[in-house]
Protein backbone atom coordinates (compact mmCIF):
# COMPACT_ATOMS: atom_id res chain seq x y z
CA UNK A 1 0.00 0.00 0.00
CA UNK A 2 1.62 3.34 -1.27
CA UNK A 3 0.62 6.52 0.58
CA UNK A 4 -2.78 5.21 0.81
CA UNK A 5 -6.18 7.81 1.74
CA UNK A 6 -9.47 7.18 2.11
CA UNK A 7 -11.74 10.26 2.47
CA UNK A 8 -15.54 8.95 2.58
CA UNK A 9 -18.48 11.71 0.89
CA UNK A 10 -18.87 13.04 4.12
CA UNK A 11 -15.44 14.30 4.76
CA UNK A 12 -14.20 11.58 6.80
CA UNK A 13 -10.62 10.64 6.65
CA UNK A 14 -10.93 6.83 7.87
CA UNK A 15 -7.20 6.44 6.30
CA UNK A 16 -4.46 8.74 6.06
CA UNK A 17 -1.39 8.36 3.60
CA UNK A 18 -0.93 4.89 4.81
CA UNK A 19 2.01 2.76 3.36
CA UNK A 20 2.47 -0.77 4.09
CA UNK A 21 4.31 -3.64 2.47
CA UNK A 22 2.36 -6.62 3.65
CA UNK A 23 4.95 -9.86 3.36
CA UNK A 24 3.65 -12.80 1.34
CA UNK A 25 3.21 -15.99 2.84
CA UNK A 26 2.97 -14.78 6.23
CA UNK A 27 0.27 -13.45 8.65
CA UNK A 28 -0.09 -9.29 8.97
CA UNK A 29 -2.15 -7.99 11.51
CA UNK A 30 -3.64 -4.72 11.28
CA UNK A 31 -4.79 -3.53 15.06
CA UNK A 32 -5.88 -0.03 16.62
CA UNK A 33 -8.91 1.14 18.59
CA UNK A 34 -12.59 1.53 16.99
CA UNK A 35 -12.64 3.50 14.28
CA UNK A 36 -8.68 3.65 13.66
CA UNK A 37 -9.88 2.60 9.74
CA UNK A 38 -8.71 -0.68 9.65
CA UNK A 39 -11.87 -2.25 8.01
CA UNK A 40 -11.51 0.36 5.25
CA UNK A 41 -8.01 -0.40 4.82
CA UNK A 42 -8.87 -4.21 4.53
CA UNK A 43 -11.66 -3.25 1.92
CA UNK A 44 -9.42 -1.26 -0.14
CA UNK A 45 -7.26 -4.54 -1.00
CA UNK A 46 -9.98 -6.28 -2.32
CA UNK A 47 -11.74 -3.08 -3.72
CA UNK A 48 -14.86 -3.10 -1.83
CA UNK A 49 -13.84 0.40 -0.81
CA UNK A 50 -12.05 2.85 -3.54
CA UNK A 51 -8.70 4.44 -2.04
CA UNK A 52 -9.32 8.35 -2.61
CA UNK A 53 -5.39 8.89 -3.20
CA UNK A 54 -2.39 6.65 -3.43
CA UNK A 55 -2.28 2.92 -5.05
CA UNK A 56 -2.07 -0.57 -4.11
CA UNK A 57 -0.14 -3.15 -5.83
CA UNK A 58 -0.53 -7.05 -5.64
CA UNK A 59 2.74 -8.84 -7.08
CA UNK A 60 4.05 -5.52 -7.94
CA UNK A 61 0.74 -5.38 -10.23
CA UNK A 62 -1.76 -1.91 -9.63
CA UNK A 63 -4.75 -3.99 -8.26
CA UNK A 64 -7.38 -1.61 -10.36
CA UNK A 65 -5.12 -3.13 -13.43
CA UNK A 66 -7.31 -6.36 -13.06
CA UNK A 67 -11.41 -6.98 -13.34
CA UNK A 68 -12.46 -6.52 -9.42
CA UNK A 69 -13.27 -10.46 -9.60
CA UNK A 70 -10.83 -11.70 -11.07
CA UNK A 71 -9.18 -9.71 -8.04
CA UNK A 72 -11.75 -11.09 -5.59
CA UNK A 73 -11.29 -14.36 -6.50
CA UNK A 74 -7.57 -14.29 -5.53
CA UNK A 75 -8.76 -13.17 -2.19
CA UNK A 76 -10.73 -15.03 0.52
CA UNK A 77 -12.61 -13.09 2.87
CA UNK A 78 -13.71 -13.84 6.25
CA UNK A 79 -15.78 -11.69 8.26
CA UNK A 80 -17.23 -11.66 11.80
CA UNK A 81 -20.17 -13.56 12.41
CA UNK A 82 -18.66 -15.84 9.67
CA UNK A 83 -21.46 -14.22 7.22
CA UNK A 84 -22.70 -17.89 6.10
CA UNK A 85 -25.53 -18.32 3.67
CA UNK A 86 -28.53 -19.51 6.05
CA UNK A 87 -30.06 -21.33 3.93
CA UNK A 88 -27.56 -23.57 2.36
CA UNK A 89 -26.20 -26.42 4.08
CA UNK A 90 -22.67 -26.20 5.36
CA UNK A 91 -21.12 -28.46 2.69
CA UNK A 92 -23.38 -26.45 -0.34
CA UNK A 93 -21.50 -22.81 1.89
CA UNK A 94 -17.95 -23.90 1.85
CA UNK A 95 -18.35 -24.95 -2.16
CA UNK A 96 -19.48 -21.85 -3.00
CA UNK A 97 -17.05 -20.27 -4.61
CA UNK A 98 -16.10 -23.67 -6.49
CA UNK A 99 -19.29 -23.75 -7.60
CA UNK A 100 -19.19 -19.68 -9.25
CA UNK A 101 -15.97 -20.93 -10.36
CA UNK A 102 -18.06 -23.26 -12.86
CA UNK A 103 -16.55 -26.60 -10.83
CA UNK A 104 -19.12 -29.37 -11.11
CA UNK A 105 -21.00 -30.62 -7.92
CA UNK A 106 -19.50 -33.26 -7.44
CA UNK A 107 -16.04 -31.63 -7.53
CA UNK A 108 -16.89 -28.57 -5.57
CA UNK A 109 -18.20 -30.82 -2.72
CA UNK A 110 -15.05 -33.15 -2.44
CA UNK A 111 -13.41 -30.02 -2.19
CA UNK A 112 -15.39 -29.00 0.13
CA UNK A 113 -15.40 -32.04 2.34
CA UNK A 114 -11.29 -31.65 2.03
CA UNK A 115 -11.71 -28.32 3.40
CA UNK A 116 -13.94 -29.01 6.36
CA UNK A 117 -11.71 -31.49 7.93
CA UNK A 118 -8.50 -29.20 7.12
CA UNK A 119 -10.36 -26.89 9.47
CA UNK A 120 -11.36 -29.22 12.00
CA UNK A 121 -15.01 -29.73 11.24
CA UNK A 122 -16.56 -33.08 12.00
CA UNK A 123 -17.67 -34.34 8.81
CA UNK A 124 -21.16 -35.41 10.37
CA UNK A 125 -21.98 -31.24 10.34
CA UNK A 126 -21.60 -31.47 6.10
CA UNK A 127 -25.46 -31.37 6.05
CA UNK A 128 -26.06 -29.43 8.73
CA UNK A 129 -27.59 -25.79 8.05
CA UNK A 130 -25.38 -22.30 9.68
CA UNK A 131 -28.42 -22.30 12.40
CA UNK A 132 -27.68 -25.71 14.15
CA UNK A 133 -23.85 -24.83 14.32
CA UNK A 134 -22.19 -23.34 17.19
CA UNK A 135 -20.23 -19.63 16.60
CA UNK A 136 -16.75 -21.19 16.66
CA UNK A 137 -17.99 -24.50 14.09
CA UNK A 138 -19.82 -21.01 12.00
CA UNK A 139 -16.54 -19.13 12.33
CA UNK A 140 -14.37 -22.32 10.77
CA UNK A 141 -16.77 -22.73 8.29
CA UNK A 142 -16.25 -19.14 7.48
CA UNK A 143 -12.41 -20.10 6.90
CA UNK A 144 -13.24 -23.11 5.04
CA UNK A 145 -15.39 -21.32 2.55
CA UNK A 146 -12.33 -18.49 2.22
CA UNK A 147 -9.76 -21.13 1.59
CA UNK A 148 -11.95 -23.37 -1.15
CA UNK A 149 -10.97 -21.83 -4.13
CA UNK A 150 -7.01 -21.75 -2.62
CA UNK A 151 -6.65 -18.23 -3.07
CA UNK A 152 -3.47 -16.81 -2.32
CA UNK A 153 -4.70 -13.73 -0.41
CA UNK A 154 -6.77 -14.08 2.65
CA UNK A 155 -8.41 -11.13 4.05
CA UNK A 156 -10.06 -11.47 7.83
CA UNK A 157 -12.18 -8.94 9.49
CA UNK A 158 -12.51 -9.52 13.30
CA UNK A 159 -13.33 -13.40 12.53
CA UNK A 160 -12.99 -14.59 15.78
CA UNK A 161 -14.36 -11.77 17.66
CA UNK A 162 -17.63 -12.91 18.33
CA UNK A 163 -16.72 -16.21 20.28
CA UNK A 164 -16.04 -17.28 23.47
CA UNK A 165 -12.16 -17.26 24.72
CA UNK A 166 -11.73 -20.41 24.93
CA UNK A 167 -12.90 -21.34 21.37
CA UNK A 168 -11.21 -18.53 20.16
CA UNK A 169 -7.42 -19.72 21.27
CA UNK A 170 -8.29 -22.84 19.46
CA UNK A 171 -9.18 -20.85 16.04
CA UNK A 172 -6.31 -19.06 16.30
CA UNK A 173 -4.38 -22.45 16.86
CA UNK A 174 -6.42 -23.62 13.30
CA UNK A 175 -5.53 -20.33 11.36
CA UNK A 176 -1.67 -20.74 12.73
CA UNK A 177 -1.46 -24.48 11.86
CA UNK A 178 -3.09 -23.44 8.62
CA UNK A 179 -1.12 -21.00 7.54
CA UNK A 180 1.97 -22.98 8.21
CA UNK A 181 0.20 -25.76 5.52
CA UNK A 182 -0.81 -23.80 3.44
CA UNK A 183 1.36 -20.19 3.52
CA UNK A 184 -1.06 -18.18 2.23
CA UNK A 185 -0.58 -13.88 2.60
CA UNK A 186 -3.00 -13.37 5.32
CA UNK A 187 -4.02 -9.96 5.95
CA UNK A 188 -6.20 -9.86 9.44
CA UNK A 189 -7.64 -7.20 11.11
CA UNK A 190 -8.30 -7.07 15.03
CA UNK A 191 -8.64 -4.47 17.66
CA UNK A 192 -7.16 -7.10 20.36
CA UNK A 193 -3.48 -6.62 20.93
CA UNK A 194 -2.68 -10.12 22.53
CA UNK A 195 -4.18 -11.88 19.14
CA UNK A 196 -2.45 -9.45 17.21
CA UNK A 197 0.92 -10.65 18.79
CA UNK A 198 -0.26 -13.87 18.91
CA UNK A 199 -1.00 -14.00 15.05
CA UNK A 200 1.46 -11.79 13.29
CA UNK A 201 4.15 -12.31 11.69
CA UNK A 202 4.29 -8.81 11.65
CA UNK A 203 1.75 -5.99 13.76
CA UNK A 204 0.35 -2.65 12.00
CA UNK A 205 -0.55 -0.22 14.97
CA UNK A 206 -3.32 2.54 13.83
CA UNK A 207 -4.54 5.17 15.71
CA UNK A 208 -7.46 7.16 14.99
CA UNK A 209 -7.14 8.93 11.91
CA UNK A 210 -6.06 6.23 9.94
CA UNK A 211 -2.39 6.68 10.43
CA UNK A 212 0.27 4.73 11.32
CA UNK A 213 2.00 4.39 14.56
CA UNK A 214 3.80 1.28 14.20
CA UNK A 215 4.36 -1.81 11.58
CA UNK A 216 6.92 -4.10 13.68
CA UNK A 217 7.09 -7.86 14.33
CA UNK A 218 5.58 -8.55 17.83
CA UNK A 219 8.47 -8.91 19.54
CA UNK A 220 9.82 -5.42 18.39
CA UNK A 221 6.96 -3.96 19.61
CA UNK A 222 6.78 -5.23 22.76
CA UNK A 223 10.68 -4.58 23.30
CA UNK A 224 10.66 -1.04 21.43
CA UNK A 225 7.02 0.51 21.05
CA UNK A 226 7.31 3.28 19.00
CA UNK A 227 5.67 6.21 21.35
CA UNK A 228 3.72 6.38 24.22
CA UNK A 229 0.37 5.60 22.22
CA UNK A 230 1.62 2.03 21.19
CA UNK A 231 3.17 1.46 24.51
CA UNK A 232 -0.31 2.45 25.59
CA UNK A 233 -2.14 0.12 23.48
CA UNK A 234 0.13 -2.55 24.22
CA UNK A 235 -1.64 -2.37 28.09
CA UNK A 236 0.44 -4.31 31.15
CA UNK A 237 2.89 -6.82 31.81
CA UNK A 238 4.93 -6.11 28.01
CA UNK A 239 8.37 -7.45 29.53
CA UNK A 240 6.69 -10.71 30.95
CA UNK A 241 4.84 -10.91 27.61
CA UNK A 242 7.42 -10.71 25.41
CA UNK A 243 9.50 -13.71 26.93
CA UNK A 244 7.07 -15.72 25.15
CA UNK A 245 9.10 -14.81 22.11
CA UNK A 246 12.61 -16.03 23.63
CA UNK A 247 13.34 -20.22 23.27
CA UNK A 248 13.61 -22.24 26.25
CA UNK A 249 16.08 -24.48 24.74
CA UNK A 250 19.33 -22.94 25.94
CA UNK A 251 18.40 -23.57 29.65
CA UNK A 252 20.67 -25.10 31.74
CA UNK A 253 18.85 -28.26 33.49
CA UNK A 254 19.95 -29.66 35.62
CA UNK A 255 18.97 -34.07 36.28
CA UNK A 256 20.89 -34.39 39.71
CA UNK A 257 17.13 -33.24 42.00
CA UNK A 258 15.17 -35.51 39.67
CA UNK A 259 14.47 -38.59 41.60
CA UNK A 260 12.33 -42.00 41.11
CA UNK A 261 10.05 -43.02 43.63
CA UNK A 262 11.86 -46.02 43.90
CA UNK A 263 15.57 -45.11 44.42
CA UNK A 264 17.31 -47.06 46.91
CA UNK A 265 19.22 -45.80 49.74
CA UNK A 266 22.47 -45.09 48.86
CA UNK A 267 20.99 -43.26 45.75
CA UNK A 268 18.69 -40.66 47.73
CA UNK A 269 21.73 -39.94 50.32
CA UNK A 270 23.98 -39.15 47.32
CA UNK A 271 21.25 -36.83 46.55
CA UNK A 272 21.45 -35.38 50.42
CA UNK A 273 22.46 -32.24 50.25
CA UNK A 274 19.79 -30.80 47.61
CA UNK A 275 17.57 -28.09 48.56
CA UNK A 276 15.00 -30.26 46.94
CA UNK A 277 14.28 -33.31 45.18
CA UNK A 278 11.99 -33.72 42.35
CA UNK A 279 10.47 -37.39 42.97
CA UNK A 280 9.32 -39.16 39.56
CA UNK A 281 6.88 -42.56 38.80
CA UNK A 282 8.78 -45.36 37.85
CA UNK A 283 8.06 -44.05 34.04
CA UNK A 284 9.78 -40.96 35.02
CA UNK A 285 6.71 -38.75 35.38
CA UNK A 286 7.12 -35.86 37.94
CA UNK A 287 4.89 -36.90 41.13
CA UNK A 288 5.94 -33.60 43.50
CA UNK A 289 8.99 -32.30 45.53
CA UNK A 290 10.48 -33.10 48.74
CA UNK A 291 12.97 -32.27 51.53
CA UNK A 292 15.53 -34.75 50.79
CA UNK A 293 15.78 -35.84 54.45
CA UNK A 294 11.93 -36.61 54.14
CA UNK A 295 12.35 -39.52 51.91
CA UNK A 296 12.94 -42.60 53.01
CA UNK A 297 13.97 -45.36 50.43
CA UNK A 298 10.93 -47.44 49.59
CA UNK A 299 8.05 -45.67 51.35
CA UNK A 300 7.46 -42.36 50.13
CA UNK A 301 4.51 -40.89 50.89
CA UNK A 302 2.75 -39.57 47.92
CA UNK A 303 0.36 -36.97 49.92
CA UNK A 304 2.71 -35.71 51.62
CA UNK A 305 4.92 -34.41 48.19
CA UNK A 306 4.68 -30.84 47.33
CA UNK A 307 2.54 -29.88 43.72
CA UNK A 308 5.09 -29.53 40.91
CA UNK A 309 3.24 -27.13 39.43
CA UNK A 310 3.31 -26.20 35.61
CA UNK A 311 5.87 -28.15 33.99
CA UNK A 312 7.65 -26.94 30.57
CA UNK A 313 8.39 -28.47 27.65
CA UNK A 314 12.33 -27.40 26.60
CA UNK A 315 12.64 -26.48 22.85
CA UNK A 316 9.10 -26.43 22.21
CA UNK A 317 7.90 -23.52 25.58
CA UNK A 318 9.23 -20.32 25.51
CA UNK A 319 10.74 -18.35 28.57
CA UNK A 320 7.66 -17.43 29.18
CA UNK A 321 6.81 -21.21 29.96
CA UNK A 322 9.65 -21.69 32.36
CA UNK A 323 9.57 -18.57 34.35
CA UNK A 324 5.72 -19.43 34.94
CA UNK A 325 6.65 -22.78 36.21
CA UNK A 326 9.35 -21.72 38.53
CA UNK A 327 6.81 -18.96 40.01
CA UNK A 328 4.09 -21.91 40.40
CA UNK A 329 6.13 -24.54 42.07
CA UNK A 330 6.20 -24.33 45.31
CA UNK A 331 10.15 -24.65 45.62
CA UNK A 332 11.03 -21.69 42.76
CA UNK A 333 11.96 -24.68 40.45
CA UNK A 334 10.57 -25.11 37.60
CA UNK A 335 9.85 -28.61 36.26
CA UNK A 336 11.21 -29.75 32.52
CA UNK A 337 9.60 -32.21 30.45
CA UNK A 338 9.77 -34.12 27.15
CA UNK A 339 6.83 -34.26 24.49
CA UNK A 340 5.58 -37.28 26.40
CA UNK A 341 5.63 -35.80 29.92
CA UNK A 342 8.70 -37.50 31.52
CA UNK A 343 10.86 -35.13 33.66
CA UNK A 344 13.86 -34.28 31.71
CA UNK A 345 15.20 -31.55 34.56
CA UNK A 346 14.67 -29.43 36.53
CA UNK A 347 16.00 -25.21 36.69
CA UNK A 348 15.91 -22.53 39.29
CA UNK A 349 14.67 -19.37 38.90
CA UNK A 350 18.31 -17.69 38.95
CA UNK A 351 19.18 -19.74 35.85
CA UNK A 352 15.78 -18.59 34.40
CA UNK A 353 16.68 -15.23 35.33
CA UNK A 354 19.88 -15.34 33.98
CA UNK A 355 18.79 -16.87 30.51
CA UNK A 356 16.31 -13.93 30.36
CA UNK A 357 19.20 -11.28 30.45
CA UNK A 358 21.09 -13.28 27.76
CA UNK A 359 18.41 -13.72 25.72
CA UNK A 360 17.78 -9.63 25.72
CA UNK A 361 21.42 -9.07 24.89
CA UNK A 362 21.24 -10.77 21.94
CA UNK A 363 17.73 -9.19 21.24
CA UNK A 364 19.78 -5.89 21.76
CA UNK A 365 22.69 -7.23 19.48
CA UNK A 366 20.46 -8.32 16.81
CA UNK A 367 18.59 -5.16 16.50
CA UNK A 368 22.05 -3.17 16.74
CA UNK A 369 22.73 -5.14 13.86
CA UNK A 370 19.98 -5.12 12.01
CA UNK A 371 19.64 -0.78 12.46
CA UNK A 372 23.31 -0.43 11.45
N1 LIG B 1 -19.28 4.50 4.59
C1 LIG B 1 -18.73 5.39 5.45
N2 LIG B 1 -19.02 6.70 5.39
C2 LIG B 1 -18.48 7.59 6.24
N3 LIG B 1 -17.62 7.25 7.21
C3 LIG B 1 -17.30 5.95 7.34
C4 LIG B 1 -17.84 4.95 6.48
N4 LIG B 1 -17.34 3.74 6.85
C5 LIG B 1 -16.53 4.00 7.89
N5 LIG B 1 -16.51 5.31 8.20
C6 LIG B 1 -15.72 5.99 9.24
O1 LIG B 1 -14.36 5.76 8.98
C7 LIG B 1 -13.63 5.56 10.17
C8 LIG B 1 -12.92 4.23 10.11
O2 LIG B 1 -13.88 3.18 10.09
P1 LIG B 1 -13.47 1.66 10.02
O3 LIG B 1 -14.71 0.85 10.04
O4 LIG B 1 -12.52 1.46 8.92
O5 LIG B 1 -12.69 1.52 11.41
P2 LIG B 1 -12.28 0.22 12.25
O6 LIG B 1 -10.95 0.52 12.76
O7 LIG B 1 -12.46 -0.98 11.43
O8 LIG B 1 -13.33 0.27 13.42
P3 LIG B 1 -13.94 -0.93 14.35
O9 LIG B 1 -12.80 -1.55 15.10
O10 LIG B 1 -14.87 -0.19 15.26
O11 LIG B 1 -14.63 -1.88 13.42
C9 LIG B 1 -14.63 5.67 11.29
O12 LIG B 1 -14.60 6.98 11.79
C10 LIG B 1 -15.95 5.39 10.61
O13 LIG B 1 -17.01 6.05 11.26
Amino acid sequence: MDSVTKRYPDGTVAVDRLSLEIPDRAITVLVGPSGCGKTTTLRMINRMVEPSEGSILLDGQDIRRQPVNTLRRSMGYVIQNAGLFQHRTILDNVATVPRLLGWSKQKARARAAELMERVGLDPALAKRYPYQLSGGQQQRVGVARALAADPPVLLMDEPFSAVDPIVRKGLQDELLRIQQELGKTIVFVTHDIDEAIKLGTKVAVLRTGGRLAQFAPPAELLSAPADSFVEDFLGADRGIRRLSFFPSAGLRLETGPVVPIDADAERLASRATADWLLVTDADGRPLGWSEPERLTAGSVDRDRLLPYGRPFVPGTDSLRAALDGAVLSPTGWAVAVDGEGHAVGVVSQQAIGEAIRAAHDRAAERAEVNAG
